[in-house]
Parts: structure tokens; C-alpha cells; sequence
């Protein structure tokens, strides 16, 4: 197995020249550091530039300004053969006219390893993705997850330092999803291997990813990992597009170290936060549904406008003051759930509300 190496891109910018003359800036002056055996995922809404990114670290696209680096290597250069990375397509994009074993083999044999080499190493590999046995098959006689599976096979045998996923689970269905995706992660694992993966699911980027890279319009909004991404958001962008979010307006009343006072609905909340802020100064607070709660006394009031039993929590809307929030509650017990229409009060937790200046 090669050793996994880290991929840096600075400052990268890649503009097409798009139809009718306007240019279309897919990415805009882009960095991002991964680290040798990571899991990092690019997510972001459709066109945000995530596919532009992937396929310039490959070698199908070249950068307009910038640089890439695949460990010490400066690769701008370096035609997709010679990067030492493979990519996993939408697609599966396996031989229709070769069997499994070839397709796995394909570039085994254009490397010119010995018969017997490749024959271990095939056998070695569909032993790993659980599908020994169907050596003969041709990719037509395979459900979609097994082409998968040969697919990610195919590049796995190849030893790339990097490994490169475009939106690899799309065409599976939804079941089929849940299951792969804990099946690439384990396998990733296993062999080490540095991982950049595309998406716009994000259930599969929380899942999976070590970090994630939000991205939007062709700009970074964010770097974190799954955590720091739901519970830190760094915009409102970030926020909307990761889970549920109340976002609330806020007036900084005051700033302490690393501590601000902020109103929010008529009440004051003391909140950490990393950004450099003022007094005066508009914000939002993030606020996520599972952060909130109804009471029946307390500061701020507010009126039940729908109140839904999903089985596992209870859904509900509530008006407070101009703005209708979302709240969570995740162990409804028998009995204390809120009808349509009571008037109740609004409970917000100081440590789960977050500044975002954006
Ligand atoms: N070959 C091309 N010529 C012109 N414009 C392009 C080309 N490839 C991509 N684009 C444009 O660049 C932008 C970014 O595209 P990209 O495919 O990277 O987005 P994406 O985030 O991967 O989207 P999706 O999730 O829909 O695949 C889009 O506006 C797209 O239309």
C-alpha cells in the first residue's frame, strides 16, 4: 500500500469561460489544507464549485491562478496519471464489456504486474469490499451497490495516495445509502487512506467526513469538523444549510474578553464567541430547534401554532413575538405536550445559542 499523502490547494481560481461570452467564476480563490489520511468532504448547494475542486486536484481541470500540492509535490503540471490519485464517479464508469475481475485488473495490467501479482491483489481486494466470488460477473449482472463496490475496488487496488469520490452513492437507493456509506468509511480506515469526497447530502458529509468544507458560490463559508459545523456555525449560510436553525436578530449590548452581552427578544444573554464585535453592533443568534423549550412561565411569550407528534419528539411552531421558531422536544412525556393555540412561554438555553456576524 502507498503511504497516504495530504493535498494542499492555495489560492486556487478557476473561471470558465461559460456561454455567450460572460465568464462563470466556479471557484474563487479557494485554500484548504488536508491532512495525509483524512476524510474530508466538499458540501454545498448544486453549482457551488464542489466537482471544479475535485476534478482540478485529479488533473481533468486546470486551475486559472494557483497551486495544488499532493504531499511535497507541486502538481499543476502533472497529467491525472502521474498525480497518484484515483477517483470513484457517480457513475460507477466500470468496462460494460469486461468482467469484474478485469475491470478490477485494468490497470494492475497497464502498470505490467506479474499474472500472479494481479491475480492475489484482485482476490485480495474483493475480499475486502465482500464480493468474492463474482470474479466472472459482468457489470450488468450487479446491482447498483455491488458496480459500486467494484468500482471503489478498482481504484482501491491502484494504492493511490489519494482517494477522490464524486457524489459515489447518488444512483443507490436510500437504504442502500445509509449502508455504503458506513461500508467506504470502514474501508478508508482500513487502508489509511487521504479521502476528498463530494456531496450535496448532508446526512452523508455528517456521517462520514472527519471535516467537512462548506461551500457557496464558488467560495469557502466553512472548515470544521461535523461538530464545530452544527454546533459553530460560521454564517447564516452555514446555519440554514446544516440541520434546522432559528435564526434570531441580536443588538451587542456590551463586549467582555472573549464574551458578549447581546439582546435578543427584549432579554439579555451572555454568549462566547471568537468574533471581534462591538457594542451597537447588529448580530444573529443560531439558535437549533433542540434548543429551545416551552414552558409554562418564564420571560418571553410566545402561542403553540402547530404542534405534531413524529414518535420519537414532538414537532412544534411557535409564535413569538414577529417570528415563528421551530422547537424540538426531544422526550415528550405523556401528557405535558402543548396544543395548537395555548399560550406558553419560550425557554432559550444561553449555552446553545451562537453569535454569527454573516
Ligand atoms: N465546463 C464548464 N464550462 C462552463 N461552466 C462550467 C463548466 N463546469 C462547471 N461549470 C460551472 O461552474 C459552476 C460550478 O460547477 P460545479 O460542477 O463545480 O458545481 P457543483 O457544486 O459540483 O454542483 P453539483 O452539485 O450540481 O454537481 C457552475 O456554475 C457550473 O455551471
Amino acid at each position: 500500500m502507498s503511504i497516504s499523502k495530504s493535498v494542499s490547494i492555495k489560492n486556487i481560481e478557476k473561471v470558465f469561460e461559460g456561454t455567450g461570452g460572460k465568464p462563470v467564476r466556479a471557484v474563487d480563490n479557494v485554500s484548504i489544507d488536508i491532512q495525509p489520511g483524512e476524510f474530508m468532504t466538499l458540501l454545498g448547494p448544486s453549482g457551488c464549485g464542489k466537482t471544479t475542486i475535485l476534478r482540478m486536484i485529479a488533473g481533468f481541470e486546470t486551475p486559472t491562478k494557483g497551486d495544488i500540492f499532493i504531499g511535497e509535490d507541486r502538481v499543476n503540471s502533472l497529467t491525472p496519471d502521474k498525480r497518484d490519485t484515483a477517483m470513484v464517479f457517480q457513475s460507477y464508469a466500470l468496462f460494460p464489456h469486461l468482467n469484474v475481475f478485469e475491470n478490477i485488473a485494468y490497470g494492475l495490467k497497464i502498470k505490467k504486474l506479474s499474472t500472479q501479482e494481479i491475480k492475489s491483489k484482485v482476490c485480495g481486494i474483493l475480499e475486502i469490499v465482500g464480493l468474492t466470488g463474482y470474479e466472472n460477473r459482468a457489470p450488468n449482472q450487479l446491482s447498483g451497490g455491488q458496480q459500486q463496490r467494484i468500482a471503489l475496488a478498482r481504484s482501491l487496488v491502484m494504492e493511490p495516495a489519494v482517494l477522490l469520490f464524486d457524489e459515489p452513492l447518488s444512483n443507490l437507493d436510500a437504504k442502500l445509502r445509509v449502508h455504503m456509506r458506513a461500508e467506504i468509511r470502514n474501508i478508508q480506515r482500513r487502508f489509511g487512506i487521504t479521502s476528498i469526497y463530494v456531496t450535496h447530502d448532508q446526512a452523508e458529509a455528517m456521517s462520514m467526513s472527519d471535516r467537512i468544507i462548506i461551500m457557496n458560490h464558488g467560495l469557502v463559508e466553512q472548515v470544521g469538523t461535523p461538530h464545530e459545523i452544527y454546533k459553530k456555525p460560521a454564517s447564516r449560510f452555514v446555519a440554514d444549510f446544516i440541520g434546522l436553525a432559528n435564526i434570531l436578530d441580536g443588538e451587542v449590548m456590551a463586549v467582555s474578553g472573549s464574551h458578549a452581552t447581546v439582546k435578543c427578544l427584549d432579554t439579555l444573554f451572555s454568549l462566547p464567541t471568537d468574533l471581534t464585535l462591538e457594542a451597537r453592533q447588529k448580530v444573529h443568534l443560531v439558535a437549533r430547534p433542540e434548543a429551545l423549550s416551552i414552558a409554562d412561565s418564564g420571560q418571553i411569550p410566545a402561542k403553540v401554532e402547530s404542534s405534531v407528534f413524529m414518535g420519537a419528539y414532538q414537532d412544534y411552531k411557535i409564535r413569538v413575538q414577529d417570528k415563528s421558531l421551530l422547537v424540538v422536544d426531544s422526550n415528550p412525556a405523556l401528557g405535558s405536550v402543548y396544543p395548537v393555540g395555548a399560550d406558553v412561554y419560550l425557554r432559550l438555553d444561553e449555552r446553545s445559542l451562537h453569535i454569527v456576524q454573516r
